[in-house]
Parts: structure tokens; C-alpha cells; sequence
């Protein structure tokens, strides 16, 4: 075997309270997250919401130490990995490609071809597949693929999602009776996934498999923990004003505090660093509205980090990729996705599905410009320079 090379795919995290604005200008610019129907508006709205949520969001960032750890954290689990692929008799070298913050993938991807590698896993670290995190990862190093001929040298393959991963699921598992044996009465202890949302548009429309692999996902580690707790699965973590996947996590918690449950177990479910929205979202604002429902015991499970189980779980996904037939870029949507077919893009005249389509582009473009001249006093004309 060539030169081995593990691609790890993440989110990236501003590292000061300067980084705020440029990261969520980034995040929002990308049509993954934010789906319009024109290209061209993507950029201005990205810069337009990027500059109201700044301050609100640098202000959680502040709360957790004035940055995310996202990259100490990742630049970690990549170091563990290197060394337990050593110990499995497999050296490999680690590149980290986040998608909105640096390390970007492009630095990784440039990295990993000064390198020479031949061979090359690319591994996200996001159990469950999703359009907004994998998906957009992906997208992105198609694109990269096609534009640099010095990559098709490489034998790569694609690990699209890896939820059902027995060391995985055990991590979890152990993590979660840790905390559990916290609490004075273990079995009555209510167990609390906390999967970060997506618009439930994703899942209902563009057929995003998301929500099925975190309910398969809780199932198993509930399998895997094997104890009498009572658990509930909801989401957190939503931006804007579409309906996202429910029940959201701050109306949930009050809902079980209502039917008598004093102690939670809260386990964030979709990402295995510590982050903002364990840090901030759940350890402080879910607690605040746990204790005033009248919650006792509010507990977190931590992240996976670089816990032991975890990583030897990542290296086998590594080794087990290295041996199977190889996944390629293209053929992850088709085996992620239930496709529905997008309407035609050509005009056609008539009560036809392509102009109910155009009309619906119209409509949310009128009704982007006027929320955004109620909101600024300006109209999108004037925002965009043109008048
Ligand atoms: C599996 C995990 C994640 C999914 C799914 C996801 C979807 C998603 N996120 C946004 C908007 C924001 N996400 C933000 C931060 C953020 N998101 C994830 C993970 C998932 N996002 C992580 C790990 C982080 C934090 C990184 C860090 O700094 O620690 C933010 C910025 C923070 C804030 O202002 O609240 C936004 C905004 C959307 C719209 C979306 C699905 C469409
Ligand atoms: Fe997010």
C-alpha cells in the first residue's frame, strides 16, 4: 500500500471573538445551510444575517472562554488516531479539512498533495450523515476533485456515515452510565438525547436521512447501554423562523419536568467534540430552564473528545475502509439520499410543476426584500449598492 492519508472533515469554530463575523459569514454563504433559489442572493444575505447574529453569538462564545475549541479539540482526536493506527500496524498520516473555519479543506487538501499520498480515507467526524454537515463537506471536495487533476492520482474512499459503529455506540454507552451513576436513584434517571436540529424542510423535501439515523442512532446506544432508563430524543440548536425538527430540546425539557421527572441525563448526540452548543446551550441555558421547571439533577454527558473507546472505534472504521470495495464522492447522495427529483429549471407555459416553481421563487424573493427593508429601514436595492 502507497502513502496513507486520513482526511478528517469537520465544522471548524471561530478561535477569537474577532473570528465571530467572518465564520458566520462563511456558515450562512453556504447553500447547503441556507437554501435560496437564486445563487446571486446567497453572498449579500450570508453578509446581512452574519452582521445581526454577530453580537449575539459573540456573546455565547465569550461565556465559553472567547472561543470555540472546536480545533484544539479535532487537532487532538487526529493525534490519538495517528497513534492508535500506529498500534493496529497501520501508519497513516491525519489531515483535519473544516468546512468554515481553518484548518479549511482546501489547506488539507494541499497538504495531503505535497505529502504525495496515494491512498487517502476520507472519514467525517459527524456519526450521522446530514446535507448542512456532511453532505456540504462533500459537495465541497467534489468540486475540489474536479478542479485539481493532481488529486485523481489518488485511491480514495468515503465513509458517509458511521452511527452503527460498535465501539462508537459503547463509548457512548459508558459515557452515559458514568453519568447515570451519578444521580441518587440511577434507573429512575431520565436519559435526554439532544440532537442538534436541521429545518425539517431538509428531511420532508430534500430527503435528507438525518433524523432517521439519530432515531436509529439513540436506539442503538440505548440497546447498547442496556439498563431500564426512560429516554427521550429532541432537537436543539435552531436558527430562524422555519419550523426545524421537533420536539426542540427547551420546550421538551419543561414538558418531562411537568410529568414528574427529576432527574436528566442530557446527551448531545450529533457531534463528538465539546462545542458551543454543549457548552453554552445546554450546560447553561437548558439547565436554567430544567431547574426552573423544577429538574433536581441536571447532568450532561460529555463529548467523545479523544475518549480511549472512541478512538480505537474511529481507527477500525479506518482500517476497515482501507480494505472494502472504495465509496467515491458521487455515489454518497445516491446511497444517502431518497432523490426527489427537482423540478425542471426550463420554463414551460401553463399550470405546470415548473411554474408553480418559478412563481414560489418569486414570492420568497419579494418577501426576502420586504423582510429586509422592515428590518433595516432600507430596501434591497439600496443594501446592495445598486441604488
Ligand atoms: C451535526 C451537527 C450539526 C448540524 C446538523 C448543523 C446544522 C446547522 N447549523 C446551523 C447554524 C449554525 N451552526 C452553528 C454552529 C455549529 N453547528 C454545529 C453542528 C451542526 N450544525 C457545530 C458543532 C457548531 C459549533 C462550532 C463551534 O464553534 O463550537 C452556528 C454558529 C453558532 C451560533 O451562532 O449559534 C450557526 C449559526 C444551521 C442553519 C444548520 C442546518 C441547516
Ligand atoms: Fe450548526
Amino acid at each position: 500500500m502507497g502513502r496513507v492519508g486520513v482526511l478528517l472533515l469537520n465544522l471548524g469554530g471561530p478561535e477569537k471573538l474577532e473570528d465571530v463575523g467572518p465564520f458566520l459569514y462563511n456558515l450562512f454563504s453556504d447553500p447547503e445551510i441556507i437554501r435560496l433559489p437564486f445563487p446571486w442572493l446567497q453572498k449579500p444575505l450570508a453578509w446581512f444575517i452574519a452582521s445581526r447574529r454577530t453580537k449575539k453569538s459573540q456573546e455565547n462564545y465569550r461565556k465559553i472562554g472567547g472561543g470555540s475549541p472546536l480545533r484544539r479539540i479535532t487537532e487532538a482526536q487526529g493525534a490519538a488516531l495517528k497513534e492508535q493506527l500506529h498500534a493496529l500496524g497501520q501508519e497513516a498520516n491525519i489531515y483535519i479539512g473544516m468546512r468554515y473555519w481553518h484548518p479549511y479543506t482546501e489547506e488539507a487538501i494541499a497538504r495531503l498533495n505535497q505529502d504525495g499520498i496515494e491512498k487517502l480515507v476520507i472519514l467525517p467526524l459527524y456519526p450521522q450523515f446530514s446535507i448542512s454537515t456532511s453532505g456540504s463537506s462533500f459537495r465541497l471536495l467534489e468540486k475540489i476533485w474536479q478542479e485539481d487533476p493532481r488529486l485523481q492520482r489518488i485511491e480514495y474512499t468515503v465513509i458517509p456515515s458511521w452511527y452503527k459503529q460498535p465501539g462508537y455506540l459503547q463509548a457512548m454507552a459508558a459515557l452515559i452510565a458514568q453519568e447515570l451513576d451519578q444521580v441518587p436513584n440511577p434507573d429512575e434517571a431520565h436519559v435526554f438525547f439532544s440532537a442538534h436540529g436541521v429545518p425539517k424542510s431538509y428531511v420532508e423535501e430534500a430527503g435528507d436521512p438525518y433524523q432517521q439515523e439519530i432515531e436509529e442512532c439513540t436506539y442503538l446506544i440505548m440497546q447498547t447501554l442496556n439498563r431500564p432508563n426512560a429516554h427521550t430524543l429532541a432537537y436543539q440548536s435552531r436558527v430562524g423562523p422555519v419550523e426545524w425538527l421537533q420536539p426542540y430540546t427547551e420546550d421538551a425539557i419543561p414538558e418531562l419536568a411537568e410529568k414528574g421527572v427529576k432527574d436528566l441525563v442530557v446527551v448531545p448526540i450529533s457531534f463528538v467534540s465539546e462545542h458551543i452548543e454543549t457548552l453554552e446551550e445546554i450546560d447553561l441555558e437548558y439547565r436554567e430552564i430544567a431547574e426552573e421547571a423544577g429538574i433536581h439533577n441536571f447532568r450532561r454527558v460529555p463529548a467523545l473528545n479523544t475518549h480511549p473507546v472512541f478512538i480505537k472505534a474511529l481507527a477500525d472504521l479506518v482500517v476497515d475502509a482501507l480494505k472494502a470495495p472504495s465509496i467515491k464522492l458521487s455515489q454518497v447522495y445516491q446511497m444517502k439520499k431518497k432523490v426527489k427529483i427537482y423540478p425542471p429549471e426550463r420554463w414551460e407555459w401553463g399550470i405546470t410543476t415548473s411554474a408553480e416553481v418559478w412563481n414560489g421563487r418569486i414570492a420568497m424573493l419579494g418577501f426576502i426584500g420586504l423582510m429586509i427593508e422592515l428590518i433595516t429601514g432600507h430596501g434591497l436595492l439600496h443594501m446592495l449598492g445598486i441604488l
